[in-house]
């Protein structure tokens, strides 16, 4: 069976969509994974399904490399907009996505008739323990310390409807990616993994990080883990809340904001191509 997909990317974290607003797709564990390979598909870091929806406009699945179905994509939830917005599927600029961490809300920016950038309400950051979830003590991970590989490291978790540890360090680019990485996502303190990001504060308002993602290793960038990355770096003192933070990611930079009532992600969507496969 053919199928046509539209290769996206927000900051360079890229899937490959499939409209599934009239078409289900078959067995998304198993096809993600031969999809997503570099050399033998379309390659990416994942699939992202954009699905109907009873109480939304649509509904994004996104599944890992691994075929691992996350709960929640920021980089994704922009290009869904935008798919949406472009193709015509919708003809407004304040929709609903529903995720299965919630039904977010998003602002699309537009320009010449197609979408630019999009804000985000990601809604709250949750940070007590077993909801993110993470095995440690105390009615909040701030600063926690976590021993992985025989090193001790000060740990901050936050769940943006995913899991996230975030590691303030002086050099992210330092970091052994490929080998810590693994060490974070399966260290038996996270039930259902975890994904990582390494921060450095360059000033109040920037932040620079590389992420180590769950299921689908390092990515150019991860939206709610910059969105985590600003919520953790609030709670340690390094930003002000309520203010615009930079976060400078391997593929572009994201604007993020931390108020009490919900984490705001603002930043761009693109089309890099489209194409069918034989599924
Ligand atoms: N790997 C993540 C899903 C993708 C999140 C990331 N690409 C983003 O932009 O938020 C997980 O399994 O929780």
């Amino acid at each position: 069976m053919k199928r046509r997909f539209t290769k996206m990317h927000g900051c360079g974290n890229d899937y490959v969509y499939f409209d599934c607003m009239e078409q289900k797709f078959p067995e998304p564990e198993k096809n993600a994974v031969w999809i997503s390979d570099r050399h033998r598909g379309v390659g990416g870091d994942g699939i992202i399904l954009i699905c109907p929806s009873e109480v939304a406009d649509a509904k994004m699945r996104i599944f890992n490399i691994d075929g691992s179905e996350g709960r929640m994509c920021g980089n994704g939830i922009r290009c869904v907009g935008k798919f949406l917005y472009d193709k015509g599927i919708v003809h407004k600029t304040e929709l609903a996505v529903e995720t299965l961490s919630g039904v977010k809300r998003l602002s699309l920016q537009v320009e010449d008739g197609a979408v630019t950038s999009v804000t985000v309400d990601m809604g709250p950051a949750e940070l007590v323990p077993e909801k993110i979830p993470v095995h440690l003590p105390g009615e909040r991970a701030v600063g926690a310390p976590l021993e992985v590989d025989g090193e001790t490291y000060a740990v901050t978790c936050v769940s943006m409807g995913n899991p996230h540890c975030v590691v303030f360090c002086g050099d992210p680019d330092a970091v052994e990616l490929e080998k810590l990485g693994p060490r974070f996502e399966y260290h038996p303190a996270f039930p259902e993994r975890v994904n990582t990001e390494f921060v450095s504060v360059e000033d109040s308002h920037t932040l620079h990080m590389r992420v180590w993602e769950r299921g689908s290793g390092e990515t150019m960038a991860c939206g709610t883990g910059a969105c985590a990355s600003v919520v953790a770096a609030v709670l340690n003192g390094h930003c002000p809340k309520d203010k615009d933070v930079t976060v400078r990611l391997r593929g572009g930079d994201l604007s993020i904001r931390y108020t009490d009532r919900t984490v705001w992600m603002t930043g761009e969507a693109k089309i890099a191509f489209e194409g069918e496969i034989e599924l």
